[in-house]
């Protein structure tokens, strides 16, 4: 492994840089140059200090251990910068003197769950775990997500390593005899830990057909695993339960993704496991993001479940197995998936805010307020289980339909993905559903040097004084986030984005007509804000 340091000297990274490679709970930067206006964030002294400051941070939280005592996986996903990160990463806990075991290529899932794992051969379970990933962003990014025993860290948690590393940092910069010293001497111990995590999910569907070694025996499951991280589930998981996976696509990794963006939200990604499923006759689809914590399906017919559909698939699943519980969304999800939920499945739909760490967090207080949540999950495609730890698992989402075509067959209901097309029956879908972002202009004049959010916050406020004076729209009563109106049939919701400074406008409309009705009273609204790039919501109105 080649040293950290070399003769050039490391340049100055402030305290302030560090901070904004935050992003929610995650950390995100640009791993790879060359890209025009995206110079190097995540270089590897950085990545470095990151690491040490996570084993800081860790060993804060295990208090009376040494680090010494402390082992911490490390996994990644199939971007170009990997190898060289996963690298970086290591020399970085072996320099906080942490014990450092390396998965490669795994998922994000994967690495929460060797926190959780009891089996010693693979060094497990581990105290904690780091996955490197960008999700489905452009090649030349990357990131980290952190895990423990208690789930993926929270905001806060990022915030205290991104401070620790940027004083590590310093240090690395200042004197980094001790990192090539580290380095040379590196022992990484290397584990195939996929194995063990994707026989879990072998043994989950197993068990929920009593017990039968090959439950998808016959079922032709197709699977698109858009050059990322996910192709394990077909020889992993899939064929040892009995499935065909011929037609299959996209399995192996590539961190150019030169097929389509490993995204289920994304259309020509949806397009790509449709085609796939059509061409072959499948009986299924199964499309994973880069990392593989979220995912969607096609049924044999075409039909997509992502989105609204997979979270109404899903919460009928979880309705059956638990009738009456409350499934937690985030909060674009329609209205026509809380009447399903509420009125047809007979459970409670709590509409909380966009983030997956938001949702499973919420339904995590809900249980403890005494609520029962079995279900958190985003119309992104991420998804969290009770029953499963509470982690975000496409994979998981995966098994549960699995399971849903082994016992209906078994229960003599026929083979094929029907019994998931049933499932679905009677959600209702509008006409037209858009997404429109609104970019703020950080730069602007009318800011007055505030900074994006007050300003998307003023938008928001003026927004909602404007319905309330509008007889013909209704703003929600219960509302955990931006400004969500009803009206002409559909509804919208205006709402500052998780991370960039951009208003998402969601409209859902029974006709285009009544959406673009929506979308005037919107702009008519916000138009005096000139910071704000309308000219999307111009554009849809047709003026
Ligand atoms: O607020 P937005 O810009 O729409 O982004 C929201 C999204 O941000 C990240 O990608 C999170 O992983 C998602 O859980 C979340 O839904």
């Amino acid at each position: 492994m080649a040293a950290a340091s070399s003769s050039t000297a490391i340049p100055t990274v402030e305290k302030s840089n560090f901070l904004k490679l935050q992003n929610g709970s995650d950390i995100r930067g640009v791993a790879v140059d060359g890209v025009e206006g995206e110079p190097l964030t995540l270089t590897e002294t950085v990545t470095e200090a990151i690491a040490a400051g996570f084993s800081g941070w860790l060993l804060a939280k295990k208090k009376n251990v040494s680090s010494k005592c402390l082992r911490v996986s490390i996994g990644h996903d199939s971007r170009i910068s990997a190898q060289k990160l996963q690298d970086a990463v290591s020399r970085g806990l072996a320099r906080a003197g942490v014990e450092v075991i390396q998965y490669g290529l795994a998922s994000t899932p994967a690495m929460f769950n060797s926190t959780l794992t009891e089996n010693e051969e693979f060094s497990c379970p581990v105290d904690g775990s780091i996955m490197i990933t960008a999700s489905h962003l452009p090649y030349n990014r990357n990131g980290f997500k952190f895990f423990t025993s208690a789930g993926g860290l929270g905001k806060p948690d990022i915030k205290d390593i991104l401070e620790r590393a940027a004083d590590i940092y310093k240090n690395i910069a200042n004197d980094d005899s001790k990192g090539a010293e580290t380095a040379a001497s590196l022992d990484v111990k290397r584990v195939d830990y996929m194995s063990v995590y994707a026989s879990n999910l072998v043994a989950a569907v197993r068990k929920a057909a009593g017990n039968i070694e090959k439950p998808l025996e016959g079922f032709h499951i197709v699977v698109d695993a858009g050059n990322g991280a996910g192709g394990f589930f077909v020889g992993k998981v899939l064929e040892p339960l009995g499935a065909i996976t011929s037609g299959s696509q996209f399995l192996e990794p590539d961190g150019l993704f030169p097929n389509h963006i490993p995204n289920p939200e994304d259309k020509t990604a949806m397009k790509a496991i449709t085609k796939a499923v059509l061409d072959n006759r499948a009986d299924l689809g199964i499309i994973f993001d880069t990392d593989v914590d979220r995912s969607a399906a096609v049924d044999s017919s075409g039909r997509e479940f992502n989105r609204n559909r997979l979270i109404a698939l899903m919460s009928a699943i979880i309705l059956e197995e638990h009738p009456g519980t409350t499934i937690v969304t985030d909060s674009v999800t329609s209205d026509g998936l809380t009447t399903f939920i509420e009125k047809k499945l007979g459970g409670k739909h709590h509409r909380f805010k966009r983030g997956y760490k938001n949702v499973i967090d919420e339904a995590i207080r809900l249980n403890s307020v005494g609520e029962e949540a079995h279900l958190a999950i985003e119309t992104s495609g991420h998804g969290a289980l009770k029953e499963n730890h509470w982690l975000d698992d496409g994979a998981y989402l995966m098994v549960k339909l699995l399971n849903k075509l082994a016992s209906a067959r078994t229960s003599g209901l026929g083979g094929g993905s029907k019994v998931l097309t049933d499932m679905v029956e009677g959600l209702e879908e509008p006409a037209v559903a858009v997404e429109l972002r609104l970019k703020i202009d950080q730069n602007h004049p009318d800011l007055q040097g505030g900074s994006f959010r007050d300003y998307g916050e003023a938008v928001l406020k003026q927004l909602e004084n404007t319905v309330e004076l509008d007889a013909k729209l209704l703003k929600a009563p219960v509302n955990y986030e931006g400004v969500r109106v009803s009206g002409y049939g559909g509804w919208f919701l205006l709402r500052l984005s998780l991370h960039d400074p951009v208003l998402p406008l969601n409209i859902e409309a029974p006709s285009k007509e009544d959406a673009v009705k929506l979308a005037h009273d919107v702009l008519n609204a916000v138009k005096e804000f000139t910071a704000l790039d309308t000219s999307a919501l111009t554009k849809f109105v047709g003026v």
